[in-house]
């Protein structure tokens, strides 16, 4: 053989696969490339052929193997060193391929694919076709030129090579498989040799990668499951072993469904999605991201957290964003003034409930000291250092009461804040919420707030997130609640849910050996430490007076009556009588021993009844003058309107005579035990 011919329907892979020929040949055989352009004038006696491959052989070819042409059919490969650029190529990216037949390009695509390179969409082009997409990537085989327009990218992945069993099959023929088969092997081995090391160093890399992702995971706080779409668990970390207390090889490769069956959310491959679940005894805060991958790379990423860490994250949140400085000048157990052994044992009860997160219900008369009670609890409490947030519900009007307590998202209602605002519950988090005067609650917010009494968690107004929250509840009232649920004002599963632990403040006339004590610490606090000893600034019958006062606003009327007792004492510069009492204590100390008749009929009625037994019944113009006479301060109508009471009492009738009214028995009854 005198020439090796390599023969291909395009001129460029004729000479390409003539170089490669050449350089492993060259020094034996002379080679030639020749294309379907060319004439095919070579001797066929001296030349062996390498056709490109099997489908070129035409009529002209077939005319050429007729007559005893000596041929082998190339098959062909791309070069792993080509191929890199495309591996680097975002899965899923979609490119050009571009080579100069139908045929070859399909197998350039084929090849491609089975080398691995399958994640990228190809769409074939070859002259010819007409419609093409154009794509910003374009591959080509060795055929640059024939790319229809200028795309972004070229990559070019160069001529497919002639395998190595064609050369080998080339090297037999020529009888040179002796002398280059080492050769031949070395160098096919060497670039085996180096493919391997490649996929090695690719591995090395991926392993590394591998291990740095395994690193990142194990350092997240968080619990992590990778899922793929068919429920297989791909990554997970440390934390989530713990939280299952179960090893890698119990969950990589596992189901999530076998792994952890009570999770919902599993099923729903939709949208990103939060959920509660129990695991191993823990509540956990699931929260599922949906990857929008290709193929393979499409899951869900699962995050699990504790509840308490979450509660604990958004504390810190809240407290480094709080509105206000929170108050931690709270009264403490200290601050409560006493001497009665009923409060002796209320402050033993109330120092025990306030080691427990339980909730609590303080119900009492106004001013008993039922806010100061639970902001020493609080005080004495291990959220002592949280916040104690106090709510009125008889001074918040009710349509406020629902974005004040809950807080509101931006824009959710005329009026809101553009940025949202937290509500109360979530200013109080960790420390203690202060539901004072709840008898005033609506039915409505008390069906509210039993469900967040239960469920321990929060929605804003115009939220969709619920937002756990650590509060304590301690809840007062003035009013007797019990009686509120018998008259359908205060529903009795609210009031369960409260009265855990119950304190009933005692009214200052329950406990009447506190006042002297109240007094003088509110007179030491008013004239700032000046006088602690009352009796030396009123005198006996003054400070008598104020234990025969009932103290209807309790501890706050007397501390107003101290204010104003230091204030007319500086004035007055002596020591005070019972004339300088305020009006209140002095007309009750005036009549001390009122009747109860005269309590519920009032003095100006008993006058009437009085007069009227005296007289054996009047008319109304001479008991005007009676009044008149006596400087008592009626008017006639005032008579009329207090007649017409006492009649439709059935105290008094009118007749016809001229005695005009007269008492009836019960008057009778009424007005002399009023005189007893
Ligand atoms: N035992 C006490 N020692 C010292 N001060 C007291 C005591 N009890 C009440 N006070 C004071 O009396 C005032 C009224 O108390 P507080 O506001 O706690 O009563 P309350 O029952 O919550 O009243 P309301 O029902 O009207 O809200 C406060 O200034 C409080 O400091």
């Amino acid at each position: 053989m005198e020439r090796l011919i390599v023969l291909s329907p395009g001129k460029t892979t004729a000479i390409n696969l003539a170089i490669q020929c050449r350089n492993i040949f060259g020094k034996y055989i002379k080679v030639e490339p020749y294309c379907f352009s060319d004439d095919l004038d070579f001797d066929i006696s001296s030349s062996l052929v390498v056709l490109s491959s099997p489908s070129i052989i035409n009529d002209r070819i077939q005319v050429l193997i007729d007559k005893g042409l000596d041929y082998i059919i190339g098959r062909r490969v791309i070069h792993h060193k080509h191929i890199q650029e495309l591996l680097d190529l975002p899965r899923a990216s979609e490119v050009l391929l571009v080579n100069d037949r139908e045929e070859t390009t399909y197998q350039a695509i084929a090849q491609l694919k089975a080398l691995g390179v399958n994640y990228i969409k190809y769409y074939p082009y070859y002259p010819g076709v007409d419609s093409y997409p154009k794509l910003d990537i374009a591959v080509t085989v060795g055929e640059p030129r024939l790319l229809p327009y200028e795309a972004k990218k070229i990559i070019d992945i160069g001529t497919r090579q002639l395998d190595i069993t064609t050369l080998a099959d080339i090297a037999k023929r020529l009888g040179l498989i002796e002398v280059l088969g080492d050769n031949l092997s070395s160098h096919y081995l060497n670039e085996i040799i180096g493919l391997l090391n490649q996929i090695n160093d690719d591995a090395k890399e991926m392993k590394i990668i591998g291990n740095r992702l395994n690193t990142v995971a194990n350092c997240l706080p968080k619990a992590i499951l990778y899922v793929r779409n068919n429920g297989n668990i791909i990554v997970s970390n440390k934390v989530m072993y713990d939280l299952l207390g179960a090893g890698e090889k119990d969950i990589i490769g596992k189901n999530i469904k076998d792994v952890l069956p009570n999770l919902s959310i599993s099923d729903d491959k939709d949208n990103d999605k939060d959920e509660i679940v129990s695991i191993g005894g823990n509540t956990l805060f699931v929260t599922s991201n949906v990857i929008e991958g290709r193929d393979s790379e499409d899951g869900i990423i699962y995050t699990f957290e504790k509840s308490e860490e979450i509660e604990k994250n958004e504390h810190i949140i809240r407290r480094l964003t709080t509105r206000k400085a929170i108050r931690t000048d709270h009264y403490t157990f200290k601050d409560i003034i006493y001497e009665a052994n009923s409060m002796e044992e209320l402050i033993k009860r109330a120092k025990i409930f306030a080691n427990t997160d339980s909730t609590i219900l303080i119900q009492g008369e106004n001013g008993t000291g039922k806010e100061l009670f639970a902001q020493a609890i609080h005080s004495a409490s291990k959220r002592a250092s949280e916040p104690f947030v106090p709510v009125n519900f008889a001074a918040m009007p009710t349509n406020l009461i629902e974005s004040e307590l809950f807080g509101y998202e931006g824009g959710s209602f005329t009026g809101a804040i553009r940025s949202g605002k937290r509500g109360l519950f979530e200013e109080a988090h960790g420390g203690t919420i202060f539901l004072d005067e709840i008898g005033d609650a609506s039915l409505d917010f008390q069906c509210t707030l039993l469900r967040v009494i239960q469920e321990r968690q929060i929605r804003r107004i115009g939220g969709t997130k619920e937002i756990p929250i650590n509060v304590r509840i301690i809840a007062a009232t003035n009013k007797d609640l019990v009686r509120e649920i018998n008259k359908g004002n205060f529903r009795s599963d609210l009031y369960y849910r409260l009265n855990v632990l119950p304190l009933r403040m005692p009214s200052l006339r329950e406990r009447k050996s506190d006042i002297l004590i109240l007094s003088n610490h509110f007179l030491s606090m008013y004239s700032k430490g000046k006088i602690t000893d009352i009796n030396q600034f009123i005198n006996k019958d003054a400070i008598k007076a104020l234990y025969d006062y009932d103290w209807p606003g309790n501890i706050r009327q007397l501390e107003n009556a101290m204010e104003y007792l230091y204030i007319i004492g500086s004035e007055e510069g002596m020591k005070l009588n019972i004339t300088h009492l305020p009006e209140y204590v002095l007309n009750n100390s005036i009549n001390p021993n009122k009747s109860l008749i005269q309590e519920v009929l009032g003095d100006e009625m008993i006058w009437i009844l009085n007069k009227l037994m005296n007289s054996n019944g009047c008319g109304r113009r001479h008991l005007s003058e009676l009044a008149e006479k006596e400087n008592i301060k009626l008017t006639e109508s005032q008579i009329r309107s207090l007649l017409n009471t006492a009649k439709s009492l059935g105290l008094v009738t009118s007749t016809a005579g001229r005695n005009g009214t007269v008492l009836t028995e019960k008057g009778h009854i009424a007005a002399s035990s009023s005189n007893n």
